[in-house]
């Protein structure tokens, strides 16, 4: 049957150059030092891979444990459309284990592997080639009695003497395996080499084609090669990818299932021919709940999937982007579930970036005043690595203070307690130099304080936001409040430091009320 899937157009497994994406998170992936997945976590990683349009699930290896036994079956059991599969070694009580751990299940695949190069055959295995052969050819069939989708591994198939590639590969088909992956199990091929074994062995095997026998890629990233060898084997003939979330696995991984999807999506024009069921806007989600059930961080600059990978710091680019986001952008990070792109401030930002942010941040500034906040921006930068949009307001805050201050505080005095109305006095100096004094009550000392404030300014507000937080510890701790005030349809914000938090209000307040009444204000947009 075929459907559409929007990313990738026609979805239909039965086209010659469909790629079956085999997803190995919960078996090769688990595998990664460290990752260890309970029963739960990967009945609900298996339900979102299945929900992400993946092909085959291995599930697990059930010889391996009473818990990946357990697993293998809770998944096979619950997952209908997609193809569990369990892994096994060319063991009799492995294949068992691997069979009736599937049992029951709609869709079920065994995967027997056995080790073919010359260094696992003499070192490893200790045995023959000819004796991998009758062992190989033992179990696909011994694994046939459980399902008729059997898929067979020869392990270190990139390592292994072509013309016993070719002889086990001819074999095993013999012998009822219905798929055939031939694995880089050390990440040692380089992508030409990997995919002309594939066109090799179907070309030395008409069987392949004449029984649709599905050749499969499983490929590490020990030299960092696991996608370009996987698209390397699909242009060679494999039409199964196998690949894992986050591209974890032994060692230093597999291939990264969505490095893969969107290499051939967003080189559509290069891949054009290529098609899977993958739902691409499902990627970072999944990526993100498998690195949390893992442990295993994805790193900062990982492909399609890591924290820079939508994001900018240099100026060039930022600009470039605000212009047009496909001058630095090749994919729409909403496609993949990616919330937006960032632009992030550092020290390598420009003044376009700047202004943008400073923008969105609800400020309207001149070109003098840009000039004057992007020195500060800069000399603040150069000392932190991190430049918040509050620093960004702090900036602009003192720009505008130090061109602009029109009402500065001279003194208050409060009486306030318990059962007593407070009063608040309050001396202002205006721009000036003339000192204005006023005094109000108030439901508490600070809102007698802006009573007193609003009467001696002129201006009317109402005070809409009022936090505070401890910026320091201690008794002389200093304190931070902020402020949002409405004047008429204007929201306008003020901020201020003192260790004394009446005082830190009353400066907040005031540099609020100063904004407003300065002739070129800074107005802040509305917020939602
Ligand atoms: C490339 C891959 O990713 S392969 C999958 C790797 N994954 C794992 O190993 C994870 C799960 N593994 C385990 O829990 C254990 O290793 C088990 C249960 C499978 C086996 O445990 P043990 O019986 O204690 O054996 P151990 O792991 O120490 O050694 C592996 C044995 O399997 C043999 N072996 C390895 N691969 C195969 C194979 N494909 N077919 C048959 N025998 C194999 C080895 O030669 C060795 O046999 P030996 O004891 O006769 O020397
Ligand atoms: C079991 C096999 C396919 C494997 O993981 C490998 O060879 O890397
Ligand atoms: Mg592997």
């Amino acid at each position: 049957m075929s459907t559409t899937n929007q990313q990738f157009g026609e979805v239909d497994p039965n086209n010659a150059k469909y790629i079956r994406i085999f997803d190995t998170t919960l078996r090769d992936g688990e595998q990664s030092p460290g990752a260890s997945l309970n029963n739960s976590e990967k009945l609900e990683i298996a339900r979102q891979l299945e929900a992400l349009g993946v092909d085959v699930i291995e599930a697990g290896f059930p010889i391996t444990s009473q818990g990946d036994f357990d697993s293998v079956r809770a998944i096979s059991q619950e997952i209908q459309n997609t193809i569990v599969a369990g892994l096994s070694r060319c063991v009799p009580r492995d294949i068992d284990r691997a069979g009736e751990a599937i049992k029951g299940g709609n869709k079920t695949r065994i995967h027997v592997f056995c080790a073919t190069s010359k260094i696992h055959r003499e070192h490893k295995l200790n045995k023959a080639f000819d004796e991998i052969v009758a062992l190989s050819k033992k179990s696909v069939a011994h694994a046939r009695e459980y399902t008729d989708d059997v898929e067979f591994s020869p392990e270190d198939g990139s390592r292994t003497e072509l013309n016993h590639l070719v002889d086990i590969t001819g074999a095993v088909i013999e012998a009822g395996a219905t798929t055939i992956n031939i694995p880089d199990t050390v990440g040692y091929a380089m992508p030409a080499e990997y995919g002309r074994i594939f066109s090799y062995v179907r070309e030395q095997l008409p069987i392949i084609d004449e029984k649709g026998i599905i050749l499969s890629s499983h490929c590490h990233n020990d030299l960092g090669f696991a996608v370009a060898n996987s698209i390397a084997a699909m242009q060679g003939g494999a039409r199964q990818i196998e690949c894992t979330i986050n591209g974890i696995g032994e060692r230093a991984g597999n291939a990264a299932l969505e490095e893969i999807i969107m290499a051939l999506r967003t080189r559509a024009d290069f891949y054009e021919q290529f098609t899977t069921g993958i739902k691409i806007e499902k990627l970072y989600p999944l990526s993100r709940m498998v690195s949390n059930l893992t442990g295993l961080l994805v790193q900062r600059n990982k492909a399609i999937v890591g924290e820079n990978a939508f994001a900018h710091e240099s100026g060039i680019h930022q600009d470039g982007m605000l212009k047009n986001r496909n001058t630095y952008e090749i994919m729409n990070p909403t496609d993949i579930g990616v919330p937006e792109s960032k632009l992030v401030l550092g020290k390598h930002s420009g003044r376009h970036a700047l202004k943008d942010r400073i923008e969105q941040l609800g400020y309207s500034i001149d070109d003098e005043m840009l000039i004057s906040v992007y020195d500060a921006f800069k000399t603040l930068a150069d000392k932190k690595k991190d430049v918040y949009d509050e620093d960004i307001e702090a900036i602009i805050d003192k720009e505008m203070e130090t061109e602009r201050q029109l009402w500065e505080l001279v003194r208050f005095q409060i009486s306030s307690g318990t059962g007593v109305i407070s009063t608040a006095t309050v001396v202002l100096r205006d721009s000036s130099g003339a000192e204005k004094m006023d005094a109000a009550t108030g439901d508490g000392p600070i809102d007698a304080c802006y009573e007193a404030i609003q009467r001696i300014t002129g201006v009317n507000v109402k005070l809409e936001q009022y936090q505070t937080r401890a910026i320091t510890g201690g008794k002389d701790a200093q304190g931070e409040v902020a402020v949002q005030i409405r004047h008429n349809d204007r929201k306008v914000r003020g901020r201020a430091f003192s260790t004394d938090v009446i005082e830190a209000a009353v400066h907040a307040y005031l540099s609020a009320i100063n904004r407003i009444k300065t002739t070129t204000e800074p107005v802040l947009a509305e917020q939602p």
